[in-house]
């Protein structure tokens, strides 16, 4: 097949050189067009990225096991990195390099050790990248493809055009430049417009070929330009992002504690227009349209004409009585965590904490911050309700626990872990252990098909007996406590355990580099005696106690999870 796309056809004419061994980017590149004349060279490489590894290609069968079985069930990413050089000779060679990456999310299916091998004795594996061909065999591994899936293949068709119009933009779209004659005597750009700094603008160019290349200045300019228009433009898209975090969270925390979410799913036909919205929340016509428009742009609203319709995210998480609602966790950033942050200059200058520049020194958190009135406490629980509503599934199904039959969840604050522990294992009973003050709020989170599996007792886990379990469930427990604090607390869970019982601890896992995810990060700002860790942190504090054969487990939603097993 010949596609004489306008951008490819550029090509034409030119010697391509592809600079790579890559039988799939050769049929890619040569579906699209005649090669003739020397001009470019085209060089890309694929890897494949999947909690924080790269995979290359396997170099043998189990390598390629070892690939397939991390990719397993999992979303990934294909990279492919792509150079193009352009070549200009005249005196001497001169040239010019574009390059650029692309990005395609791919998920696999839960793959069985049956189908794995016999994927990999098909010898389809060996030389692609992440152990498998999409556009073979490999496409029965996955499940879902978010992105260009010639990218997977091993080449970003869709942007090399991009990019080829760029470099051969048509001529007569340069209308803003000066002009001087080309030595064909022909008009060619050679000075890019100037932006509001002064500073030239990047641009593509018209024909490189047909370019002066004695004013190797102007051409080495226009190199420079090319590289700062993609690295540049991106960067730049990042500092907006970070520069206006701030507006778009109190954006989503003011729509929500506004109720624009609930009040649209309310209305007769699920949309309304500004003016009614107003009414509704009792609010200004002129602000509410304001918030509305903001809310668009965020991805939290859409607009036909002038009516106002929740996107799908705001359906999935903004309704308050969602079964994944986060109003709860919002509402708490809003009123709480906010404040918080604007005492992070001076907690960070004095080497304190910023809840003690807020609140004040506590020597509890939780009794004497928390849980020292009752509607912020109820606003405390709502938030832990809803973090665990939304992530309690995924770590609930973690790791098989057919085996076990009793658990407890300490600190299980409202009890919704300890619901999806029990919704998902059908033989164990979970006992939910926490405050005094929290076990008498239970009422009030209790779901309409509560499970009799699921039961509670009220204790204090530093200083009272804990209940009998095989399982014990840390949900966002061990981040609050110093490392002391934490052997305290897993001495005494040693202590009541038999051997053959387990821990499982679900926190933000730390890269073990400590340099993300940024959540758990940004969280630790404002930790007061706890800290974040990695995984392999939690499991040497969980070995000193005799708790070993860590498996970990990256959920891909809000926490991840460790699993410990006493010998
Ligand atoms: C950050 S919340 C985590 C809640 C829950 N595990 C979850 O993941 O949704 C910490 C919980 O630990 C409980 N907690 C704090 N100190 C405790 C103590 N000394 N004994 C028992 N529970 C305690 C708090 O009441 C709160 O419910």
């Amino acid at each position: 097949m010949v596609l004489m796309n306008p951008v490819i056809s550029k090509l034409t004419g030119k010697l391509v050189v592809l600079a790579s061994a890559s039988p799939r980017r050769l049929e890619i590149l040569t579906n699209v067009k005649h090669l003739k004349t020397p001009d470019i060279v085209i060089g890309a490489d694929t890897v494949v990225t999947v909690d924080g590894l790269i995979l290359e290609k396997p170099v043998d069968k189990q390598d390629a096991y070892r690939m397939l079985s991390r990719l397993s069930g999992k979303e990934h990413s294909v990279f492919t990195g792509v150079a193009i050089i352009l070549c200009h000779e005249k005196e001497e060679i001169d040239y010019q390099v574009i390059d650029f990456y692309e990005e395609t999310k791919v998920k696999f299916a839960d793959l069985s050790d049956d189908l794995l091998w016999e994927y990999i004795n098909s010898g389809e594996p060996m030389d692609k990248a992440g152990g498998y061909g999409i556009q073979a065999l490999g496409g029965m591994l996955v499940e879902y493809v978010h992105g260009d899936f010639l990218n997977v293949v091993g080449f970003p068709l869709n942007q090399f055009c991009k990019k080829l119009g760029l470099i051969f933009s048509p001529p007569g779209s340069l209308t803003h430049n000066s002009t001087q004659n080309s030595p064909q005597g022909s008009p060619v750009d050679t000075v890019p417009p100037c932006s509001e700094n002064g500073e030239a603008e990047p641009q593509g160019i018209s024909d490189p070929a047909a370019l002066d290349l004695t004013s190797r200045g102007t051409i080495q300019m226009q190199n420079v330009r090319e590289h700062e228009t993609e690295d540049g433009k991106e960067k730049l898209s990042k500092m907006i992002e970070l520069m206006d975090g701030f507006k778009a969270s109190k954006v989503l925390f003011t729509a929500s504690k506004l109720r624009v979410f609930d009040v649209l799913r309310s209305s007769k036909t699920g949309e309304l227009q500004a003016e009614d919205v107003a009414q509704e929340i009792k609010a200004s016509i002129m602000g509410t349209e304001r918030l509305l428009e903001a809310c668009v742009s965020l991805g939290l609203l859409q607009r036909t004409g002038k009516e106002y319709t929740n996107t799908a995210m705001s359906r999935h998480f903004l309704l308050s009585d969602g079964p994944l609602s986060l109003q709860g966790y919002i509402q708490h950033c809003n009123e709480l965590v906010w404040p918080l942050f604007t005492h992070l200059e001076t907690a960070v200058r004095e080497g304190t904490n910023q809840h003690e520049k807020a609140f004040g020194k506590t020597s509890n958190l939780f009794q004497d911050a928390y849980y020292s009135r009752h509607e912020v406490k109820l606003r405390f629980m709502k938030a832990m309700h809803s973090i665990a509503k939304v992530s309690g599934r995924d770590v609930a199904t973690a790791f098989d626990l057919s085996k076990y039959k009793t658990a407890c969840d300490l600190g299980g604050c409202t009890g919704a872990m300890a619901y999806e522990f029990a919704k998902a294992h059908p033989g164990l009973s979970v006992t939910m252990f926490d405050l005094p003050e929290v076990i008498e709020m239970r009422g009030h989170f209790r779901p309409h098909d509560a499970d009799d599996r699921v039961s509670f007792v009220a204790g204090d886990f530093f200083k009272d007996e804990l209940p009998k379990a095989d399982v014990y469930i840390l949900a966002r427990i061990l981040h609050d406590w110093s490392d002391e604090k934490v052997h305290i607390l897993l001495s005494k869970i040693a202590k009541a355990c038999n051997p053959g019982c387990c821990v499982l601890v679900s926190e933000i896992f730390l890269d073990e580099d400590r340099k993300g995810p940024s959540r758990g990060l940004l969280q630790a700002l404002s930790m007061t005696e706890g800290r974040q860790r990695s995984a392999s942190e939690y499991s040497l504090l969980l070995k000193s106690h005799g708790f070993t054969a860590a498996q970990v487990k990256h959920t891909h939603n809000l926490l991840d999870a460790i699993l410990c097993v006493t010998e």
